[in-house]
């Protein structure tokens, strides 16, 4: 049974405005990680809003656990829809203790199931220790995990968060992706996250929704995404890319382009002859010793990366026009001078038609 399903979904917030929200399509399973992955203003906000209930769909109709909480004739207001929200800024209650801020969802409880269900969601965020004090002696990743236990603590159906990994700096953001989605995995909640960084959602998700200008472009499992884009937007949005223009094959399994025939992992279902895009992930470009890859280029530049060499590899001897580069992966200890020749091959996996 699908657990959340928004049905064509649309919101205009002023008359003439462009929808901020159009034709969103989604169904989520109970206890799936959902995010929502795009550039600033596309509309992630807005569709956390309009499941939550602060916000109205102009048409289109949402239902949560099988219920219907929104259509032309039903609107179900927000604290009745079982949703728990985690801001991005956390909006903890500075003047209650860690305890009062979590039991705070929970004043229809009876006394001691209330104590009970604090202690429970306490130790789940692995903050049982913390109960007495105040948000201010705790750090930014501890009240991240105390905004989330707030929200976990009346067993909501669904827990929404906004941006949670924004306010943490790079090496304590990476530890919190893994606590959420455990976390998260622990409580069995399902959950959808926004975000516009493409690593939280892949290292968070078991799905990601990939958004532009109100418009879901590609629902997918985030390993999918990446190999699979399915148009220039998401191949760009979600990592660097090479895209090339060339025409379909006579066998529909590679594609003609100015650096020669490249190979699709799989037959296209696109005409002989047909224009097409496609994308080439740096790292499925593999340097290759003695000449003996299948494509040749000169490197015009290096940049050191930390984790690798990106190699801005000239294809043509031509004008040196950024366009006929070609980004390639090397690994750092590899010596390779500005100029020199390489060899490579293209590995089909990590090549994808693209709209
Ligand atoms: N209350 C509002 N009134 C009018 N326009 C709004 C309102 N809320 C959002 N919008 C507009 O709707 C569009 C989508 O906004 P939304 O906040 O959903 O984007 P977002 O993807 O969450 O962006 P960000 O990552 O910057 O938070 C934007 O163009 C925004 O200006």
């Amino acid at each position: 049974m699908s657990f959340i399903k928004l049905t064509n979904i649309k919101k205009v917030f002023n008359r003439l405005d462009k929808p901020a929200v159009d034709n969103f399509n989604l169904t989520i399973q109970q206890g799936e990680i959902v995010s929502i992955l795009g550039p600033s203003g596309c509309g992630k906000t807005t569709i956390l809003r309009l499941i939550a209930g602060f916000e109205q769909p102009t048409v289109g109709t949402i239902e949560i656990d099988g219920k219907t909480v929104y259509d032309e004739k039903t609107f179900v207001p927000p604290e009745k829809r079982g949703v728990g929200m985690v801001f991005q800024d956390y909006a903890l209650f500075p003047h209650l203790t860690i305890e009062k801020n979590v039991a705070f969802g929970l004043n229809k409880w009876r006394r001691g199931d209330k104590r009970r269900r604090v202690r429970e969601v306490l130790e789940l965020v692995d903050l049982a220790e913390y109960a007495k004090r105040y948000p201010n002696e705790l750090s930014g990743g501890q009240q991240q995990r105390v905004a989330l236990a707030r929200a976990l603590a009346p067993q909501p159906n669904v827990v929404l968060l906004d941006e949670p990994f924004s306010n943490l700096d790079a090496s304590l953001r990476e530890k919190m992706r893994h606590e959420i989605t455990d976390i998260l995995k622990k409580a069995e909640t399902t959950a959808i996250i926004v975000t516009h960084d493409q690593k939280d959602a892949f290292a968070v998700s078991d799905r990601v929704v990939v958004m532009n200008e109100g418009v879901i472009q590609q629902v997918a499992h985030p390993r999918d995404i990446y190999t699979c884009p399915t148009n220039c937007f998401v191949a760009q949005f979600v990592g660097r890319t090479n895209l090339l223009q060339g025409r379909v094959a006579e066998d529909l399994k590679h594609v003609d382009t100015k650096i020669g025939r490249i190979c699709l992992a799989e037959k296209t279902k696109e005409a002989i002859d047909e224009e097409v895009m496609i994308s080439i992930r740096p790292e499925g470009c593999r340097l290759l010793e003695n000449g003996e890859g299948r494509y040749k280029g000169r490197v015009a530049r290096v940049v050191y990366s930390g984790e690798y060499q990106e190699l801005f590899v000239r294809l043509s001897e031509e004008e040196d026009t950024t366009d006929q580069h070609l980004l390639i992966y090397a690994p750092v200890e590899k010596h390779i001078e500005i100029g020199s020749s390489i060899s490579f091959d293209i590995t089909p996996e990590l090549v994808a038609l693209v709209d």
